[in-house]
């Protein structure tokens, strides 16, 4: 394993310089929850599903993250068993939350006629949102407050907000509170036009607030330090596709993907962000983004900027026999982790390590893995860290490496690179799709787990019922 390269961006250099070191993820281990006893209810998925991932393409998209969530909840309600208000609870994650649409949870649940006594409350924990509202659910059924929860993740990233400078938004309110025509005029003369230009909320969105580095910035970081090369990350993100667009083909997406209809009409059918016909030649040719000229991280090898939603029910022992329900899958635990921002993309490495070990588990009991893509050099970097025998040691506290995750379990049917990231949806994404590959497949246990801006990591261990 390299010591991670002391670079620096413009952005970087107006603060104070950080030192970015791996070592400093021996931190983690007091951020690992204590061991959980496993007497809790048993928790199953029952169904769920999401709307196309639709690319974002520089306006706002044809839906607001409620208009998403809307729009494949639905037809997911309508094929249950039971009233849309047999629900206990709605929980959504929701990164870049509408002004219009504060707690997205509950105007979601309104708009889906689940009554006027649903409760329903959103989280945001970053990319992990999506994951973290399935956790919340999953943990008042196991302890007893809850038998239905609708669990979900919403993002139309193409909506997020414009911040405006500190001298816009004094300026707006300045004019905004001037009482009198003439207290209005003198407000007025205070405006200038650079105050037009705004600090743009996504960009921000997608930088760490601590250490000033892009998400993108973060991935090279570790992609630097375990070795990956670019025609890896190329060969990996090519992969991504391929499988993506086999899947699509084959219809393993049907039942799990519903289409949506704008208000205008359009119809909304497929992920819009596959190229089947993408190769090493052409990714090859795309030039890095995050550090020029020599990195790695490319708009062919990062995941993409996408809206989308998506849902999962879930329900206690009690509720599937009441409601004659078919379980997909049961969620056996859980284990968030916290580390570095700087070295975010290796949340994974340390959750779903210390979530095996605490379950009795290792690797190889583990049929199915759902990495998300935030960048090829990101996965790889995770992959790479479970066989280096220091860092196991080191930071996650294992005497012999964790193993390797053979590719063809890994990521089966495509991920975020060629499917896109709505940030507070892929989560919820990642382990609906586990738990449906899991069926499908025949096999017994999955993993779902991704990195956290702001550096934290979250894991799920399903088994199929
Ligand atoms: C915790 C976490 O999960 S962190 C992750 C959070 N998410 C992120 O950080 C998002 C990361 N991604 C990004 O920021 C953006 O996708 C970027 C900056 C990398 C790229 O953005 P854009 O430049 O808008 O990408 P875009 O899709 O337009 O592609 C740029 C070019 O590459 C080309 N391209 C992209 N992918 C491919 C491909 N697979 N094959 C061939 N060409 C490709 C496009 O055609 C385009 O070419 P053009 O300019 O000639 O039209």
């Amino acid at each position: 394993m390299e010591q991670a390269p002391n670079t620096s961006t413009p952005a970087q250099r107006r603060t104070p310089s950080r030192r970015v070191s791996l070592r400093r993820t021996e931190a983690i281990r007091g951020s690992r929850s204590a061991p959980r006893s496993q007497t809790g209810r048993k928790v199953y998925i029952v169904d769920g599903a999401r709307t196309p991932f639709l690319r974002a393409r520089g306006e706002p998209g044809p839906f607001t993250p409620v208009d998403l969530a809307v729009q494949c909840g639905r037809p997911l309600l309508g094929r249950q068993p039971f009233a849309p208000d047999a629900f206990d609870y709605v929980i959504l994650g929701c990164v870049s939350v509408l002004a219009d649409e504060m707690n997205p949870a509950r105007v979601a649940a309104l708009r889906l006629g689940m009554g006027e006594a649903m409760r329903a409350f959103t989280v945001q924990i970053n990319c992990g949102s999506g994951m973290q509202s399935i956790d919340s659910g999953f943990r008042l059924i196991e302890g007893g407050q809850a038998d239905l929860i609708l669990a979900g993740g919403a993002e139309a990233l193409s909506h997020s907000p414009l911040v405006w400078s500190r001298n816009a938004t004094r300026w707006f309110g300045r004019f905004a509170t001037a009482r009198s025509p003439l207290k209005r005029l003198a407000a007025l003369g205070g405006f200038r036009p650079n105050m037009l230009k705004p600090v743009i909320g996504l960009e921000r969105g997608l930088t760490d607030p601590i250490t000033d580095l892009s998400m993108g910035r973060t991935a090279e970081i570790i992609g630097h330090a375990f070795g990956i090369t670019r025609e890896q990350a190329d060969a990996y993100a090519l992969e991504s596709h391929q499988r993506l667009a086999r899947a699509q083909e084959d219809g393993t997406f049907a039942g799990e993907l519903i289409p949506a209809v704008s208000r205008d009409g359009q119809l909304f059918e497929k992920d819009d962000g596959v190229r089947p016909d993408t190769s090493m030649e052409q990714l090859a040719k795309l030039k890095p983004v995050f550090e020029r000229p020599y990195g790695r991280v490319t708009a062919g090898n990062s995941s993409q900027i996408t809206d989308g939603a998506s849902w999962v029910i879930l329900a206690s022992e009690e509720a599937v026999e009441e409601y004659g329900l078919t379980p997909i899958a049961r969620i056996v635990d859980s284990e968030w982790s916290a580390l570095d921002p700087a070295v975010m993309g290796l949340g994974p490495t340390i959750c779903s390590a210390a979530l095996t070990e605490r379950l009795g588990f290792s690797r190889e009991d583990i049929d199915l893995w759902e990495i998300n893509e935030a960048f090829a050099a990101q996965v790889l970097a995770c992959l790479a860290a479970w066989t280096d025998e220091d860092y196991c040691r080191e930071v996650l506290g294992l005497e012999a490496p964790y193993g390797e995750v053979p590719r063809d379990r890994l990521n089966v049917d495509g991920g975020a690179i060629s499917l896109g990231h709505p940030v507070g949806t892929s989560g919820n994404r990642i382990v609906l799709h586990l738990a449906n590959a899991l069926k499908r497949r025949g096999l017994r246990r999955g993993i779902a787990t991704e990195c956290i801006g702001g550096g934290q990591g979250g894991a799920m261990l399903l088994e199929v019922a």
